[in-house]
């Protein structure tokens, strides 16, 4: 990472009729990191990464890539810039290579063995001939970074590079961008999966509709996830609830679904559950509900208030800390 910004968007809205779907949002890349833009669904990652490609304009704000603004520079703000919304498209008719090249020539042609190593970083090259209408949906997103690469850029943005795969289409994307931020380019993608962002980011902003809920690092952002909850099923419910009487830093609630929502510290659920072998009362199942990363997203984001609220808080300082950054 350097002090140099690949990108700086400051204030940034835009409006849809009525929707705004960027609300005053400000955002620092830095040169050689990995950035992650972290929302639900219609949370306004995908307008804000089609403002930075220019795509679209935004209604007030300034939005800086390596320094250069559409309004002084115009299309030299893409210099060094590459990457796809949504999903990469290609001919299908066409193999991977032939895509490619067509794709390169575009841009002006490729200096020589550029496409071989391409396709080597996203381990295309052995299905490199076969047409692109037979790949699977991770081997077409794959392709689209390929052809991202072609273009030897410095930062590379990804709109929700591994929606829509399968685990293993997850974890071969997951490992290409690590690869790729080893090499020293910066990536900036979107997700809706915390578990991704915390796997591949340095930084994240939490979106939600259209406001930064969450600016900061992956290690300050575990520093403020709550407890992790559990769903604990017994052979007696009521006793079990009478028990956890010994152990005040736990929250405990019934599951409509059946069972008890456990929410506290690992290890005062853990003598919680020899108090109840102890006790006598038959155990049949302890299971994490939602990871503490998982459950500060769901905080942060209103994403399913729906689910949480049988869920107890054991700390609330978390959600208080989780506002207060609240930039909306
Ligand atoms: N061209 C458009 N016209 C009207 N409304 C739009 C347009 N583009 C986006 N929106 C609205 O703006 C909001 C933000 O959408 P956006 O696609 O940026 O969210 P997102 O976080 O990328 O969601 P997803 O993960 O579903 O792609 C949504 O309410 C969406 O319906």
């Amino acid at each position: 990472m350097s002090d140099e910004l690949a990108v700086e968007a400051t204030d940034v809205t835009k409006s849809f009729g009525a929707v705004r779907a960027v609300d005053g949002i400000s955002v620092r890349v830095s040169a050689g990191e990995v950035y992650g833009v972290l929302g639900p669904n219609g949370a306004g990652k995908t307008t804000f990464l089609r403002m930075l490609f220019g795509l679209i304009r935004p209604d007030s704000g300034v939005i800086r890539v390596f320094g250069r603004t559409w309004a002084e520079d115009g299309v030299g703000v893409l210099d060094g810039v590459a990457g796809f919304i949504e999903s990469p498209r290609f001919y299908p008719y066409l193999t991977g290579r032939q895509n490619l090249e067509g794709l390169a020539l575009l841009d002006g042609g490729a200096r020589p063995g550029l496409l071989e190593e391409v396709l080597e970083v996203v381990d295309l090259r052995d299905r490199a001939d076969r047409r692109v209408g037979g790949y699977s949906y991770g081997m077409r997103q794959r392709l689209g970074v390929a052809a991202s690469l072609l273009r030897q850029p410095r930062l590379l943005v990804l709109d929700e590079p591994a929606n829509g795969l399968d685990p293993a289409g997850i974890r071969d994307m997951r490992a290409l961008v690590k690869r790729l931020a080893a090499s020293g380019l910066t990536v900036l993608l979107s997700s809706h999966h915390m578990e991704e962002v915390e796997e591949i980011c340095d930084n994240v902003t939490i979106m939600s509709r259209g406001a930064v809920a969450f600016h900061g690092t992956i290690a300050e952002l575990r520093r403020m996830a709550p407890d992790p909850g559990h769903l604990l099923a017994t052979g007696d419910d009521d006793r079990a609830l009478a028990l956890a009487v010994a152990h005040p830093r736990l929250g405990l609630s019934r599951d409509p679904d059946g069972g008890l929502l456990v929410a506290g510290p690992r290890d005062e659920v853990s003598a919680y559950v020899a108090t109840l072998v102890a006790a006598g009362v038959e155990l049949r199942g302890l299971t994490l509900t939602r990871t503490p990363l998982e459950e500060l997203f769901f905080m942060l984001t209103d994403a399913s208030e729906d689910e949480l609220v049988d869920v107890p808080a054991p700390a609330p300082a978390p959600r208080r800390s989780a506002r207060s950054r609240a930039a909306r």
